[in-house]
C-alpha cells in the first residue's frame, strides 16, 4: 500500500527532523569519544606499569545518571542500554578490552558480557570456569564473566570454589533475565519432536510447559545450551531448549517463545579481574571467610552484620579443601569497604573468624 499525499508529506517533514537530529547526536557523540580519548591520555600520563583504563564505578554512575535524566517515551533500561554502548566504543577507542566467558557461544553467560561491557568489548569463549580464572590470571585477557547464581546452568560452587585458590577481585556483577525457548532446525518436522535437548537445569525450570506440550517427548540433558542447539543440525524428530541468541548461531527457528514456568527467572554472574573498585555510591561487597566448625559459628559470624545494621544479600557455606573441622562461607552484602561502617563490622567479624578474605566491592547491578 502506498502513502498518501497528506501522510508522504508528514514522514517527509519527521525524517528531515529525524536527519536533522541524527546529525547532532553523530557530532555530539564524536565530541564524546575525543574526550575519552583524553581521559586515556590522562590516564597514561599519570599513572606507571598498567593503566586501568575500564572504570567500572563510573560507567555504572554514568548509566544510573541516564535512567534518572530520562522523561521518556524510552524506558529507563533501553536509555541506559543505548548509553552502554556509546560507552562501551568510547572504552574501545581507548583501550581494545578482551572478555573471556564462560562458553561455548550462545550461552546466557556470553549475554551477560555483552549486557555489561556493550558489543565493542572483545569477548572470548572458553569450555570450563577454570579456564576463565586462569586466563585473568595469567593477563590473557583483562576480565572474565562467570555465573555465580546460576538458576540454569547449575555451576555456582564451580565458581565459588575457583575463589578459594585465586586472588582474583571481583569488579561487578550482571544480573540476566532468563528466558527458555523451544527451537527446531530447518529440517525438523515440528509435528514429530520426540527428543528435546537443554542443559538438565533448563529441562527443570520448563518442566511443566514441557508435561502441557510435549508430554511424550524424550528430555535429553547436554553440557550447556548451546551445545542442546548445536546437536540439532540435521535432526528432523529433535528439538533445543536454548536463548534466542543460539538460534541465531545456529540458524534454527524458534516455535515457542518464553515457555520457563517462572517468568521472572533470573541468573546472577560476576566480573573477574585484578582491580579494586573505587565506591560508585550503591555497591556490594562479597567476602571468603573460614570459620572452625563450632556451635553457634553462624550466628556469631553474622552478629556484627546485624549489630550495624548491614543488609546480607547472600550467605552460602562451601566444604573447605583444607581443613577437615573447617567451613567456608560466601557472604555478600550491601555497601563498599571504603565506608568506615564497613570497614568497622569487617574488622569485627575478622576477630571471630580463622580467614576473612575480602573478594571485592562492586557497583550494584545497573541493568
Ligand atoms: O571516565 C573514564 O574514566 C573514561 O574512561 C570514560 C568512560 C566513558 O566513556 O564514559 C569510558 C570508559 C570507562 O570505563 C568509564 C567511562
Amino acid at each position: 500500500m502506498s502513502d498518501t499525499h497528506n501522510e508522504r508529506e508528514q514522514l517527509l517533514a519527521l525524517r528531515d527532523r529525524i536527519d536533522e537530529i541524527d546529525a547532532t547526536i553523530g557530532k555530539l557523540i564524536s565530541e564524546r569519544a575525543g574526550c575519552a580519548q583524553k581521559v586515556a591520555e590522562v590516564k597514561s600520563a599519570s599513572t606507571e606499569g598498567d593503566v586501568l583504563f575500564y572504570r567500572p564505578e563510573r560507567e555504572a554512575q554514568v548509566l544510573r545518571k541516564a535512567m534518572e535524566r530520562n522523561e521518556g517515551p524510552l524506558s529507563d533500561e533501553e536509555m541506559a542500554r543505548l548509553f552502554r554502548e556509546i560507552m562501551s566504543a568510547c572504552l574501545a577507542l581507548e583501550r581494545p578490552i578482551k572478555v573471556a566467558y564462560l562458553g561455548p557461544e550462545g550461552t546466557f553467560t556470553q549475554q551477560a558480557a555483552q549486557k555489561h561491557f556493550g558489543a565493542s568489548a572483545v569477548a572470548m569463549p572458553f569450555s570450563a570456569i577454570d579456564e576463565v580464572f586462569r586466563e585473568v590470571e595469567a593477563g590473557a585477557v583483562n576480565y572474565g564473566v562467570v555465573p555465580v547464581e546460576n538458576s540454569t546452568e547449575g555451576v555456582v560452587s564451580h565458581t565459588l570454589d575457583n575463589f578459594m585458590n585465586s586472588n582474583l577481585k571481583i569488579c561487578g556483577e550482571v544480573e540476566l533475565r532468563v528466558h527458555h525457548n523451544l527451537m527446531v532446525s530447518s529440517v525438523t518436522d515440528v509435528k514429530s519432536i520426540s527428543r528435546i535437548y537443554s542443559h538438565g537445569q533448563s529441562l527443570a525450570q520448563c518442566r511443566k510447559w514441557l508435561d502441557a506440550h510435549y508430554p511424550k517427548a524424550e528430555r535429553i540433558a547436554v553440557s550447556s545450551n548451546a551445545e542442546a542447539a548445536r546437536r540439532l543440525k540435521g535432526e528432523w524428530n529433535a528439538a533445543a531448549i536454548a536463548p534466542e541468541k543460539a538460534a541465531e548461531l545456529y540458524d534454527l527457528q524458534v516455535v515457542s517463545e518464553k515457555i520457563e514456568d517462572q517468568p521472572d527467572n533470573s541468573t546472577r554472574f560476576l566480573i573477574i579481574g585484578t582491580q579494586a573498585v573505587p565506591a560508585s555510591g550503591v555497591d556490594k561487597t562479597s567476602l571468603l571467610i573460614a570459620m572452625r566448625n563450632q556451635p553457634g559459628a553462624l550466628h556469631n559470624l553474622l552478629a556484627p552484620f546485624h549489630a550495624h545494621d548491614i543488609d546480607l544479600t547472600r550467605v552460602e557455606t562451601r566444604p573447605s579443601r583444607s581443613g577437615v573441622w573447617t567451613y567456608v562461607f560466601f557472604v555478600d552484602f550491601t555497601g563498599h569497604v571504603d565506608d568506615p561502617v564497613i570497614r568497622a563490622t569487617l574488622d569485627e567479624v575478622s576477630a571471630r573468624v580463622s580467614d576473612l578474605k575480602i573478594l571485592g566491592s562492586y557497583p550494584k547491578a545497573v541493568l
